[in-house]
């Protein structure tokens, strides 16, 4: 988690070069030649303007008004819907732009309250970042009654057998820690239905990841969800992903008709201004 740009001034365009383009682009063509380009992913245009129009439950979206949102930001305008729909995702924008609160709407959207069983498993690379996740998702589930644990490294083993077995919706966690628990069989992967790499692609995790991928059920929903889209993208799509949508947002309008108003509201709770 960043500081943001209120007016949507850090565009940097390393992060958008042409390698990126490369990739995105051979993430298009993978296996299909020219002429069956999209066949390996979803064509997904559709832009949706208010939370409301989501069709998200009552108990989502407030939480999402109690954490002072009022206008979803271009990332989750595009993002969340098809993610709800139990989609895999490939959401490409620049830190602080509303990827976290995307995947975490279509995660809280999709858990079965009544089964108190590990559903959804988010990765990330930092202790910070595990940690900001959490609170993101138990703010926004806060109505929703959601059970998240923080895995990251340093937890004892103890410490895991002691806060798993009272039940979990979600765990987040550092990929070391994460695939420690599947092995020692702390973590049962059975009811694991969604799985998020956030900004996981650029830290060199890539056998962590792999290793976690075979752990988990094989029909799973599958998001990515990063600023940048180094090669080790094109692979995870092709091995574990079944026809992405693709959104790429230009950080240029990100927070169009957003006020600053909610954005400072929001900046303020996670504890980036005061
Ligand atoms: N619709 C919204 N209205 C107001 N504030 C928002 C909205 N969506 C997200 N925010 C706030 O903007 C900041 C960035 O959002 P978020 O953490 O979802 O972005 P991100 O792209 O995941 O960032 P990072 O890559 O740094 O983790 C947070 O402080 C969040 O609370």
């Amino acid at each position: 988690m960043v500081e943001m740009a209120l007016e949507g001034s850090q565009f940097d365009a390393k992060h958008y070069d042409s390698t990126t383009q490369d990739i995105l682009f051979s993430l298009c063509s993978y296996n299909t030649g020219a002429l069956g380009r999209q066949e390996n992913f979803t064509s997904y245009d559709e832009v949706v303007e208010s939370f409301e129009d989501m069709s998200l439950q009552e108990d989502l979206l407030r939480g999402i008004c109690a954490y002072g949102f009022e206008k979803p930001s271009s990332v989750q305008q595009r993002g969340i819907v098809p993610f709800c729909k139990g989609l895999d995702v490939i959401l490409q924008s620049e830190p602080g732009t509303g990827k976290t609160t995307t995947f975490c709407s279509g995660i809280l959207q999709q858990l079965d309250y009544n089964l108190v069983e590990c559903q959804a498993l988010v990765l990330a690379p930092t202790r910070e970042l595990v940690q900001q996740i959490k609170k993101t998702m138990l703010a926004l589930g806060d109505y929703l009654g959601v059970k998240v644990h923080a895995c990251v490294g340093g937890t004892s083993a103890s410490e895991v057998h002691k806060i798993l077995p009272e039940g979990v919706h979600v765990v987040i966690g550092q990929p070391g820690c994460v695939a420690d628990m599947m092995h020692r069989q702390s973590l049962c992967p059975d009811h694991i239905k969604v799985f998020i790499l956030d900004d996981m692609l650029s830290h060199g995790f890539k056998d962590q990841i792999y290793d976690i991928f075979q752990l988990l059920p094989a029909k799973i929903q599958v998001g990515l969800f990063s600023a940048v889209m180094p090669p080790e993208a094109l692979e995870i799509t092709r091995k574990f992903m079944n026809k992405p949508v693709r959104i790429l947002v230009d950080s240029a309008r990100v927070w169009s008709g957003v006020s600053l108003l909610a954005l400072r509201t929001a900046r303020a709770k996670d504890g980036l201004i005061r």
